[in-house]
C-alpha cells in the first residue's frame, strides 16, 4: 500500500474523484520545493509532470525524464506541499512493457515521495497497467489525447480528435481509463468540443490542458503559466505574469552594479561593529 502522508487535511484521489461535476478542479505542474510552497494553497492538485525534462533539464522532448528525475522533484515537490493532492507522471520506459513493470515503477515513486498518485499515458494499451497498479491501492490519473511521451511515434505534437475515426479512439479511450479505476483524466491537445463530449460521457473528473472550458479542471505547465518558458509556449498557453523579463530585468541591473561597484554597498557588508545586529 502506499505509504500516503497523513498531514491531516491534505486532498486525496478520492476527493477529486468526488468533484466530477462541480466547481472546477485546478491544477498547476509543481517541479521543485519553493514553488510548491508557493502553489500549494492556491491549487487542488499539484502535478510532478515528466515536462519537467523539457523546461527545468533542456531536453528536447519529455523521453528525456527518468524515474530518479521524477522522484527527485516529488520528494521536491512533496517537501512543500502540505494541502494539495500531489500526482507524479510515471516517465517513459518505466510502464509500457508490462503490467508488472507499471506495477514496480508505480510503487517506487510513491515509496519514495510519499505523493498520493501517480499518472500515465494511454488508454486502451494502457488499461491493463492502471488496473494493475490500482490494484496495488496506488491511485492512477489517466492521461488521452495528445501524449507527449509518443511525440515521436506521432511525427510531432498533434491536436486529437479531428476525424471520426479518431473521435471514436478517443471515447474508447476515456471509457477504457476510467473502466481500468483511473481516478481522473486528463485530456491534452483536443479539440474543445470532443473534450466537451468525452467530459459528458464518462463519470470520473477530466482534467483540461489545450482541450475545453466544459472540462471538469484544468492544468498547465507552472513554468508556461508564469512566463518563464524560453522556447514557444503552446497556443493554449495563458501567461498571468511574465517573470522572464522580471529575472532579465534583475541579472542587467546586478550585473551593471557589480561592474559599477555599486553592489554591494554599505547595507550588504558586514562591519567589525555591528555585524550581529544585522540580518
Ligand atoms: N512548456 C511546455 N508546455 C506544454 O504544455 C507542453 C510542453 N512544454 N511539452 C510537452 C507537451 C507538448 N505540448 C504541446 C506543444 C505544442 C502544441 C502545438 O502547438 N501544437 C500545434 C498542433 C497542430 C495541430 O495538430 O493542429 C498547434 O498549432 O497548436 C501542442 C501541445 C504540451 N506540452
Ligand atoms: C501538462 C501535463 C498534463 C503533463 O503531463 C506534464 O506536465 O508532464
Ligand atoms: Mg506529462
Amino acid at each position: 500500500m502506499a505509504p500516503e502522508r497523513s498531514t491531516g487535511n491534505r486532498i486525496g484521489a478520492e476527493d477529486i474523484r468526488r468533484r466530477k461535476g462541480g466547481v472546477p478542479i485546478v491544477c498547476l505542474t509543481a517541479y521543485s520545493y519553493p514553488i510548491a510552497r508557493m502553489l500549494d494553497p492556491h491549487v487542488d492538485l499539484l502535478l510532478v509532470g515528466d515536462s519537467v525534462a523539457m523546461v527545468l533539464h533542456g531536453h528536447a522532448t519529455t523521453l528525456g525524464a527518468s524515474l530518479e528525475m521524477m522522484i527527485a522533484h516529488g520528494q521536491a515537490v512533496m517537501r512543500g506541499s502540505t494541502k494539495a493532492c500531489v500526482v507524479v507522471d510515471m516517465p517513459a520506459g518505466s510502464y509500457e512493457a508490462s503490467p508488472a513493470e507499471a506495477v514496480a515503477s508505480a510503487r517506487s515513486i510513491v515509496g519514495e515521495t510519499g505523493c498520493q498518485a501517480v499518472k500515465l499515458e494511454g488508454g486502451v494499451d494502457m488499461a491493463a497497467q492502471i488496473a494493475a497498479i490500482v490494484a496495488e491501492g496506488i491511485p492512477v490519473m489517466g492521461h488521452i489525447g495528445l501524449q507527449p511521451q509518443s511525440v515521436e511515434k506521432d511525427g510531432g505534437y498533434k491536436i486529437k480528435g479531428r476525424t471520426q475515426e479518431n473521435i471514436a479512439a478517443l471515447f474508447r479511450d476515456a471509457e477504457a481509463v476510467e473502466k481500468a479505476g483511473a481516478f481522473s483524466v486528463v485530456i491534452e491537445g483536443t479539440v474543445a468540443t470532443v473534450a466537451s463530449d468525452i467530459t459528458r460521457h464518462v463519470a470520473i473528473p477530466t482534467i483540461g490542458i489545450g482541450a475545453s472550458g466544459d472540462c471538469d479542471g484544468q492544468i498547465l505547465v507552472i513554468d508556461d503559466m508564469i512566463g518563464m518558458t524560453v522556447d514557444r509556449v503552446p497556443k493554449f498557453v495563458k501567461e498571468y505574469a511574465k517573470l522572464r523579463d522580471t529575472i532579465s530585468d534583475a541579472a542587467a541591473r546586478y550585473a551593471a552594479e557589480v561592474r559599477g561597484r555599486a553592489f554591494p554597498g554599505p547595507d550588504h557588508v558586514f562591519s567589525a561593529t555591528s555585524d550581529k545586529d544585522k540580518a
